[in-house]
Parts: structure tokens; sequence; C-alpha cells
């Protein structure tokens, strides 16, 4: 039996739709796989009721498929589901490193990465491998036209997760199909900028990078409260604030001293909204871990 726990992850940053993503160092889905004829599926911990144990449903079903390797794999849950904290892509990327071990694939971990993305077919419609990417590989990831990128940034973060639930899927449908040529240039800076402090390990330049006016405004609608909770982080002294994945989650990049005040400010705002909501104070942390053999 092999036990992996694969992070969280912060996809987009804003600026870089489908192609950034962070790995968080907490939370993490802790999953164990154990050679089997068939595959079995149980799941416990948060929000594990809305998950499916059907192979054909769950996120490591199609990477039991791309690898071949049937088993029984027990999912721990640490991030619920429906977060736009790669909830489902945790599980895929834990599954695809683990598997890979127990079946002696032989695969490099950037090779796992499109596997574990067909899992994210399955629920957002799309294999988008902005979450996987991070949450198998750690740190700062670009997946652009099949390329990876890592820079092994340790950003602070905080991550604020409403009691509300936005599925990828739907949050993709509101993302509007073109963009002006002067949002292309002003996201192509945003895009640079963050990058850059990425590289520099800069949390100033990071929050200005993700500030973004193509895909975040319409996916903040559906987010009540998003408004209140990102100018009560940008008061508390965040550096850049945006919509976390497809969202709920809200995502706010800062300095390392910041992060508690920052975390009750955006509960607080949630809640003059009327929703309750629990924060992570986290960083930019490592990718999937292997705990035991
Ligand atoms: N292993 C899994 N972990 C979490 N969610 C899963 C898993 N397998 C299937 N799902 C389904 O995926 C959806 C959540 O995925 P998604 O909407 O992308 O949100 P998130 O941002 O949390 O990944 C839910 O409908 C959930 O039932
Ligand atoms: N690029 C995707 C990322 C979805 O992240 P999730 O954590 O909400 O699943 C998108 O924006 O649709």
């Amino acid at each position: 039996m092999i036990t992996v726990r694969a992070p969280a992850t912060s996809a987009n940053l804003g600026s870089g739709f489908d192609v950034f993503g962070v790995a968080l160092d907490h939370p993490a889905d802790v999953v164990s796989v154990e050679k089997a004829d068939e595959t079995t599926i149980e799941v416990t911990g948060a929000g594990s009721q809305f998950i499916p144990e059907d192979p054909k449903r769950n996120t490591v079903g199609a990477v039991v498929e791309a690898l071949d390797a049937p088993a029984h794999i027990k999912i721990d849950k640490g991030i619920r589901p429906a977060s736009g904290l790669g909830s489902s892509a945790a599980s895929a990327a834990a599954v695809a490193v683990g598997l890979n071990e127990l079946y002696d694939r032989g695969l490099t971990r950037e090779e796992l990465v499109p596997i574990a993305g067909e899992g994210e077919a399955v629920v957002s419609g799309e294999a988008h491998v902005d979450n996987v990417c991070p949450s198998i590989l750690g740190g700062f990831t670009i997946a652009a036209n099949g390329d990876i990128t890592t820079v092994p940034a340790s950003i602070p973060l905080v991550a604020c997760l409403p009691e509300i639930a936005v599925s990828t899927r739907d949050a993709r449908r509101v993302v509007p199909s073109e963009a002006s040529m002067d949002d292309v240039v002003h996201t192509v800076g945003r895009a640079a900028t963050l990058t850059a402090g990425m590289c520099r390990n800069d949390p100033d330049l990071v929050g200005k990078g993700m500030h973004d006016r193509v895909v975040t405004p319409v996916r903040a609608e559906l987010i009540t409260g998003y408004e209140m909770v990102r100018e009560a982080a940008f008061e508390a002294g965040a550096t850049g604030v945006t919509v976390s994945g497809a969202g709920p989650g809200i995502l706010a990049a800062c300095h390392s001293g910041d992060r508690r005040e920052i975390a009750s400010a955006m509960v607080d705002a949630f809640a003059d909204a009327g929703v309750d909501s629990r924060a992570y104070q986290t960083r930019i942390g490592d990718g999937a871990e292997v705990l035991s053999r």
C-alpha cells in the first residue's frame, strides 16, 4: 500500500486563466492505493457526502484507466469539493503519483500531469491542468500548450473559503469567449509582472500581477460578498486579491506578518454579507509527497 499527500492548489491567480497555479502548503488530501483486480473507491473527510465513489464519476477513476492500474483507493479529503482550491485535482494528483509507484510505471512527475488532468475532464468538462500541475510538482507553475515551467516561490497567502458551492463546470460557462486587444495587453502585462514577482519571491509584484479584468469580474458575481471581502483584505494589507480557481474561494497574496489580520478581515467581511467562511493562513508549498510505502 502507498499513501500520498497532495496539496490544495489555487489556479489562475487572476491574470493566468487556465495557465497559472500554485500549490498551497495546506490543506491537502491524503490518499492510499493498494493493488486490486477491480477498482473501488472509499471517500471520507471534508464534503465526502458530495463526492461519488463510482470510478466513472470520481476524478481518480480516469487516472486508474490512463495508467491501467486497478486499485482499492481510500481518499481522505482535507479539501472541501467545489471550493476553488483544487479539491478534485488533489485526489487525481495523489492517485497518479501513488499508482505510478505501485505499478512501477516509471513516469516522471511532469508526465503524470496530463494523466491527472484527465480526471479534471470528468468533473469540469475540460482537461485543464492548472490545478494538477502544482499539486504534483509544487511551487508556482505555468502550464501552457503542453509545456510546464515551475518556479519554487514561497509567497505567503490567505485562502478564504465561504460556505457556498460553485462548481467549476458552471463557472466555466460564464467565461467570455472573446477579449478586446486592450484587455489582452492588460492581461499580458499583469501576467508578466506576476511571473517576475514569483521569480523574485516578491509579494508586492505578485499581488500587482493578480489583477484581471476579463474572467475575474464575471466569476466574482457568483460569490456573495466578493467585493466586500476583497476590499477588507486590501485594507488589512493584502498585496493582491482574486477569485481562487473558479471560486468560491478567494485568494489574497501578502507579506507573512499580515496573514492573521487579513484572514480575520476576510472572514468578518463574509459574515457581514451573511456568509460563513473559514480562512487558511498558508503559503506556496511543495507538491505531492509519498508518506509511506
Ligand atoms: N476525488 C474528488 N474530490 C473532490 N471532488 C470530486 C472528486 N471526484 C469527483 N468530484 C466532484 O467534482 C466536483 C468538484 O470539483 P470542482 O467543481 O472542480 O471543484 P474544486 O475546485 O473543489 O475542484 C464535485 O461535484 C465533486 O463531487
Ligand atoms: N482554470 C480553471 C481552474 C479551476 O479551479 P478549481 O479549483 O475551481 O477547480 C478554471 O478557472 O475554470
